[in-house]
């Protein structure tokens, strides 16, 4: 993000990214509680109004994404206790995703109640792919049929979530989101069409545009 601190941090609108993405999530009437991945080492957490809510609980981030998402399921496993975390099911989201909808929450609970398994927000390619081998030339057009960018919220049963991170991290498995580790443990996962405005903020022009995405949002609510 070419920024001077954890992109996370920089201002969106009037608050920082990680305190809109918060807001958005626990302005969902199904959400109760957060628990927040921020690095031990973070300077900045503290000064987030979510750091004074009850219904935040800040835990001990890790090196990626997973191990961070993995402390996240512990703590929470750790705080309900094993018969309550048995019934409880979680959904992880990137911090860096605040133009999450709640009607896109909405459209994933449901989907998860009605099958029974979990499932992903995602959005399907719809531009021609091409593979390139040397960052250069194209190589070869691939076939996009069946294709999906997958975003979060991501879904899933605590217990069978924290099974399959803990067991594909301990063998090495590179994990990107939950959903590999699912299926990795050959679990089932839905795919509950999103809009691409669920952006995760990456580069530099990501913040202006999901600005405008936020305005958007804001006046057609
Ligand atoms: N060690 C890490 C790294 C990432 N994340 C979470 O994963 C999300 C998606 O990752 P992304 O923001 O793309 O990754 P970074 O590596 O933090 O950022 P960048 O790709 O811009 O370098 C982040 O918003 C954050 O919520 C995390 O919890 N712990
Ligand atoms: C979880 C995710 O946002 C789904 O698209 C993505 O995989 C995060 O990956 P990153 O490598 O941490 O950006």
């Amino acid at each position: 993000m070419q920024a001077n601190c954890p992109k996370q941090y920089l201002p969106i609108a009037s608050k920082t990214i990680l305190q809109t993405t918060i807001d958005r999530l626990l302005s969902h009437g199904q959400i109760q509680q957060v628990v927040c991945a921020v690095s031990d080492g973070d300077g900045y957490y503290a000064d987030q109004a979510c750091a004074q809510d009850d219904r935040v609980t800040r835990i001990s981030g890790g090196a990626e994404r997973a191990d961070s998402v993995l402390n996240a399921l512990t703590a929470t496993i750790e705080h309900l206790g094993a018969e309550k975390a048995s019934q409880t099911w979680v959904l992880v989201h990137d911090a860096a995703r605040p133009c999450v909808t709640s009607k896109a929450i909405d459209d994933l609970l449901s989907f998860c109640q009605q099958q029974g398994h979990g499932a992903i927000l995602a959005a399907p390619v719809r531009d021609t792919m091409k593979r390139s081998n040397d960052g250069t030339n194209v190589a070869k057009t691939e076939p996009r049929d069946g294709l999906w960018h997958a975003l979060t919220p991501q879904c899933f049963p605590l217990l069978e979530l924290h099974r399959a991170l803990s067991d594909a991290l301990a063998q090495g498995v590179a994990i990107t989101d939950e959903a590999s580790a699912i299926e990795w443990a050959g679990g089932r996962v839905g795919l509950v069409a999103d809009s691409m405005t669920n952006l995760k903020i990456t580069h530099p022009q990501d913040l202006a545009l999901a600005e405008l995405i936020l305005s958007s949002q804001e006046q057609t609510s």
